[in-house]
């Protein structure tokens, strides 16, 4: 397997196009939008750079930014082995996107969703090879994490899986197989605690430095769930959120009023330079 689609250039898309030409995959990087993949372009060449820094061997095939092209039509998917899918967490748009791929990749071709919350049964559901298509649940930043939730579909095949374990050894990642519900094993849990700890800030009880300290200090977790929100996205956490709140019918999943208000108000955490915290 040497050549790779990543559908979606923004944050994960962006680190698993890093990841995949760091160790020597070929990657067909696509987007519907000509400036989120210029911004893409730019952090690749960046990671190449700075990577080293980092303890990454970004040099161990040469140079990395040469296997990665840029394109705005699907249609140059013709000929990859595996895709990974990475557009945003919304059901209409991937509903819309699947039956195109389905058209475009061989019959072969593994499709593995890096999904948040989606289920994979309902993607498999829209695509013509529901034997190939597995959720591939990607940490970020991908290229700083090892492990991999792996989601198995009502309909995945053992030869899938292998295939999609096969790929992550050679990204030097270990993928946990999980059996499909929304949100799988991490978001469930996730999304609930992060949209636990808005409602805090939301009714005075702490601020977001005092949330994640406590978090940091008291649990001894890595991040607190308010920065970790910030490096995900809001509004990537409100997709997820109202995903799990539609698909369950359980209002505890019901999203904070603030995440909504600060998603409209354009606060989208790391990647807009704002949300709990201030970025630069
Ligand atoms: N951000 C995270 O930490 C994280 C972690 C694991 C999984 N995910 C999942 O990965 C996916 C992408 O998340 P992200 O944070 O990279 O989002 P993002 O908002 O940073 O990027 C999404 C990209 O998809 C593109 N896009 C939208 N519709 C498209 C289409 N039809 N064709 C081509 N490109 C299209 C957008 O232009 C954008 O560049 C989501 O499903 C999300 O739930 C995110």
């Amino acid at each position: 397997m040497k050549q790779i689609g990543v559908v979606g250039a923004g944050v994960m898309g962006t680190g698993l196009a890093q990841d995949l030409a760091a160790h020597g995959y070929t990657v067909v990087l696509v987007d519907r939008s000509r400036e989120q993949l210029e911004r893409a372009e730019h952090e690749v060449v960046r990671y190449y750079r700075t990577g080293r820094l980092f303890g990454h061997d970004t040099d161990k095939y040469g140079d990395l930014t040469q296997r990665v092209t840029y394109t705005t039509e699907p249609a140059d998917l013709g000929s990859v082995e595996f895709l990974i899918e990475n557009i945003t967490e919304n059901w209409p748009l991937k509903a819309e996107l699947y039956p195109v791929l389905d058209r475009i990749c061989p019959p072969e071709t593994v499709f593995a969703a890096n999904t948040s919350c989606i289920p994979i049964t309902k993607i498999a559901s829209v695509t013509g090879r529901p034997a190939a298509v597995l959720g591939m649940h990607f940490m970020n930043p991908v290229p700083m994490k090892s492990t991999v939730e792996v989601i198995r579909g009502w309909h995945t095949s053992t030869e899938t899986l292998d295939t999609a374990q096969q790929l992550l050894a050679g990204l030097d990642k270990r993928g946990i197989v999980v059996n499909d519900m929304p949100g799988f094993v991490s978001n469930r849990v996730l999304m609930l605690t992060v949209n636990e700890a808005i409602a805090l800030v939301q009714d005075g009880v702490a601020e977001p430095a005092e949330i994640d300290d406590i978090f940091r200090s008291c649990f001894g977790h890595a991040s607190g769930p308010l920065e970790t929100a910030d490096l995900i996205g809001l509004d990537t956490i409100l997709y997820s959120i109202e995903g799990l709140y539609e698909f369950y019918a359980d209002p505890k999943y019901r999203p904070s009023p603030l995440l909504k208000k600060m998603v409209d108000a354009g606060l989208h955490g790391r990647k807009s330079g704002r949300g709990f915290f201030t970025y630069s």
